[in-house]
Parts: structure tokens; sequence; C-alpha cells
């Protein structure tokens, strides 16, 4: 089963298998300015190198994008900086221990008989966080989501939509009280309002200091909502300072078209 927070996870290998995999050597890293970063990271599965040179920074107040194709390995690299699983080689340091670190997994299912607010309430426990945090997260929406997930707190999983279940969810996770929030394909799945919801909510998590990095694979998302990104491909994450710079590198008319070219080598 997925849990939609990372305090519920138990350290290991996702993939059926003691976390016997440890970090070769421990370069010392030190932060600065950010409340998570890697260097050099790798994660090799059986005779499979997934992840080979990972360098990235998650600065305090940011809203970060990581972009990749299907297989590229973002979950794996999330799972990673969020201790469910341990790199093999490169190093790790993030400013807070991973306690303070909330993950949004990429599947996160819901028992049918559960109300939504049995959930919210479940997380919180376990979070060791008051429910107050949510009304307040709640209170800055607007009336008409405001009013949609009070409809959505008393109702059970199974009268709930995918895209609803995934917005309840994000709140409940944005409301723990967490340093570094790490999210992965968070609006995947939902509509456009709900995402637009989403975004609002994270740009006051950004106010607030707190790190966001995320993976989508709606790359318009990128243009529009982060600070920066990183793409992941072949294992190595490159950096880019915006949209404007990719689209550029890649001599490509539009988001999209620069996704698919930097994939397939296609550089102008
Ligand atoms: N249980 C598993 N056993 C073996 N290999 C796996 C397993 N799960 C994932 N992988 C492999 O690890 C690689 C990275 O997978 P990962 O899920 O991290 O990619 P991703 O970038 O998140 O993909 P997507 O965008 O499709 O979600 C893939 O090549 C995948 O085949």
């Amino acid at each position: 089963m997925a849990y939609p927070c990372a305090h519920l996870h138990l350290p290991g290998d996702l993939w059926g298998r003691p976390a016997t995999h440890q970090p070769a050597m421990e370069q010392p890293l030190v932060l600065i300015d950010a409340t998570l970063a890697t260097r050099n990271l790798g994660f090799q599965h059986r005779a499979r190198q997934i992840l080979r040179d990972v360098d990235i920074d998650a600065l305090r107040g940011s809203i970060v994008g990581l972009l990749g194709s299907n297989g590229a390995g973002k979950t794996t690299l999330f799972d990673i900086l969020c201790g469910l699983k341990s790199q093999t080689t490169g190093t790790i340091a993030r400013e807070v221990p991973a306690e303070r670190v909330a993950y949004l997994t990429q599947i996160v299912t819901i028992p049918d008989a559960l109300k939504l607010g049995e959930l919210a309430e479940l997380v919180q426990g376990i979070a060791k966080c008051s429910g107050s945090a949510l009304e307040e997260l709640v209170g800055q929406l607007g009336p008409r989501e405001r009013d949609k997930f009070t409809a959505l707190y008393g109702r059970r999983a199974a009268g709930s939509s995918y895209g609803e279940k995934r917005w309840f969810v994000f709140l409940t996770l944005l409301s723990t009280d967490a340093d570094i929030y790490i999210l992965d394909e968070p609006t995947a799945g939902v509509d456009p309002e709900y995402a637009v919801y989403m975004w609002r909510s994270l740009e006051t998590l950004r106010e607030k200091g707190k790190s966001v990095l995320f993976s989508t694979h709606h790359v318009s998302e990128i243009g529009d909502n982060c600070d920066y990104f990183y793409f992941l491909k072949d294992g190595i994450t490159h950096r880019f300072k915006d949209a404007t710079e990719f689209i550029g590198l890649t001599g490509a008319g539009s988001l999209d078209e620069a996704f698919v070219r930097y994939v397939i080598g296609n550089l102008s």
C-alpha cells in the first residue's frame, strides 16, 4: 500500500528487498541556502544503473521542478531523497531529519470505507500535528474550493473520484508541518481547476520559506510554476533556470517540443 506521507513509510527497498545498498563514501556537503542537496548521486539496481550523476539543490522558499521521460528515475530519486531507498554512490545533505520531509507518492491508495476526513485525522495523528493547520490552509482557499473540501471531508473514499482524492490528500499532506515537500506528479489525473488550487497552495508554502520539489509530465507547469528545474536524462540531471533557457537550448517552438528534442538528443 502506498501512503500519502513519508512519516508512514518504513525505510527499505520498495522493490521487495531490504535496503542493503549503502553509499560508497560520504563526502561532506555543505548546504548554502538549500534545505536539500545531492552531489554525484547514483543508484544501481542489479545490473542496471538507473541514476548516475544527480546534482540537485532545493533552495529554501523555492518550487523546484523535475522533468524526465517515463522510466528516467524520478520516483527512484524521490524515494532516495526521502530515505526509502539508499543511493549506491554520492552524497545527500538535508537540513532537517527525514521526519520533516513530506512525500506525496505517485500512487496513493485509500481504503474505500474510510472517510476522507478520517484519513486526514489519521495522517495528522501520525505526523503529530493538529487539524488547525489544515483548517488554516483551507481557510486560504476561495469559497468554491472551501465548499468542495468540506463536502469531501465527510465523504468515503469509495464515493470520491481519483482527482478529488488526490487534491484532498495533497492538502492534508501540505498541512503537516514539514520543511521539505516532495511531490511525485501531484497533478497527474487532476483537472485544471484542481491543479490551479494546488499551485495556489504551493505558493503559500514558498512564501513560508519551505522547499518544494515536484515531478510532472505537464511541461507547462515548469514554465508556469517553478523557480528553476532539472531535467533527468540517462541518469544525469541538468539544471535550467527557466523554460526560456530550455526552449532556447533545443531550438524548439514550445515546451512540449523542447522536451521531445531534449530526450532524443536533437538540439539546435
Ligand atoms: N520494481 C522494480 N523492479 C525493477 N526495476 C524497476 C522497478 N520499479 C522501477 N524500475 C525501473 O527503474 C527505472 C526508474 O523507474 P522510476 O519509477 O524511478 O521512473 P520515473 O521517472 O518515475 O518514471 P514515470 O515517469 O513513468 O513515473 C525504470 O527503468 C523502471 O523500469
